[in-house]
């Protein structure tokens, strides 16, 4: 039987920036409905993906694109728990995040230390002295914090070692992991993590063959987690699971399968980078996913949640 297939674009509009390829404020992206269960559709163009127009076109043709795959995939299963009224967020503990943050600013970062998260993600590569600076004053004021710093792939090799040598030792071990300091290959990475002595986090395509990372970040939105997650077994890394930084039902798809991993695979996943709606101005969808804080609130609902607001967006049919 032909599949029912709706789309509605959405649009996040992020208060500065939100990493250091991307100099863009506003995000679009579409929720599908597919059948009975909903799903997001999220590229990143400037990280490679093919552009929304392209993926829609995708998904109602040959969905040959693992991005558009993973939203029918995550559909389907939505579908399912609604079929059953299962609410699938609220029967499953999900991990713990760390607090998303592209921007140094100071309030940010105290408001995040006042929510209980011990682990910041913060962006770097563009202003490398400034956020030197910034990152040792902060590791002052908050002793206990512990940080993860993702470049994106912004450093050349040679760049990366002497910002990270560039901090001072005592920071250094407070370092949960560096991600993507540059393009990924086992001989520099092995090298940059042997001379700064931090550990290193692979995202994207080069994380199934990443045996010199240490950490493996999964990003449902694009990655299959399962097959990542034995990978990452195999090559005796810790996955972290995190948001594609869309949507709040894509976030949510993205705690579920984070929830399921540590199930599966007890003790693999680490603190995740589930909590990134604040980056965005309100809507009724972020409101119901509740204040900024480690833990990951559910929506309500059945399936992947926010029933009542699905129902009244207007959906336009996809052919
Ligand atoms: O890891 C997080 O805290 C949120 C996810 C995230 O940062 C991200 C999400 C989508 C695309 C790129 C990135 C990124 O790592 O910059």
């Amino acid at each position: 039987m032909a599949e029912d297939l709706w789309y509605w674009k959405y649009k996040l509009t992020a208060r500065q920036p939100v990493n250091a390829k991307s100099q863009r404020r506003e995000f679009v992206g579409a929720l599908v409905r597919i059948d009975e269960g909903f799903g997001c559709l999220h590229p990143w163009p400037e990280l490679g993906d093919p552009s929304l127009e392209k993926c829609l076109e995708d998904l109602a043709g040959p969905r040959r694109w693992s991005l558009v795959r993973r939203t029918v995939r995550s559909a389907k299963e939505d579908a399912d728990a609604r079929f059953i009224g299962d609410p699938l967020l609220e029967e499953i503990d999900v991990p713990k995040s760390h607090a998303t943050l592209p921007w140094q600013d100071d309030r940010i970062l105290e408001s995040a230390v006042s929510k209980g998260f011990d682990r910041i993600k913060m962006k770097v590569g563009r202003d490398r002295a400034a956020e030197q600076r910034y990152l040792i004053e902060a590791a002052a004021k908050f002793p206990n914090l512990r940080w993860r710093l993702d470049a994106n792939e912004t450093f050349e090799p040679a760049e990366a070692e002497s910002f990270l040598l560039g901090l001072p030792e005592e920071f250094r071990w407070k370092i949960d992991f560096v991600e993507d300091p540059c393009p990924y290959a086992e001989s520099t990475w092995s090298a940059l993590k042997s001379r700064c002595g931090v550990p290193l986090a692979v995202d994207r395509e080069a994380a199934p063959v990443s045996s010199a990372a240490q950490v493996m970040v999964v990003k449902p939105a694009s990655d299959e987690p399962w097959l990542l997650a034995e990978a990452a077994v195999s090559m005796g890394q810790q996955v972290i699971v995190t948001s594609s930084m869309e949507h709040p039902l894509g976030q949510c798809a993205a705690a579920w399968e984070a929830a399921k991993l540590n199930v599966q695979f007890p003790g693999l996943v680490g603190v995740c980078g589930l909590q990134t709606h604040h980056l965005f101005t309100p809507c009724p969808f972020s409101e119901r996913l509740g204040r900024w804080s480690p833990e990951f609130q559910s929506p309500g609902g059945t399936g992947l949640g926010f029933d009542d607001l699905l129902e009244r967006l207007p959906w336009k049919k996809l052919s």
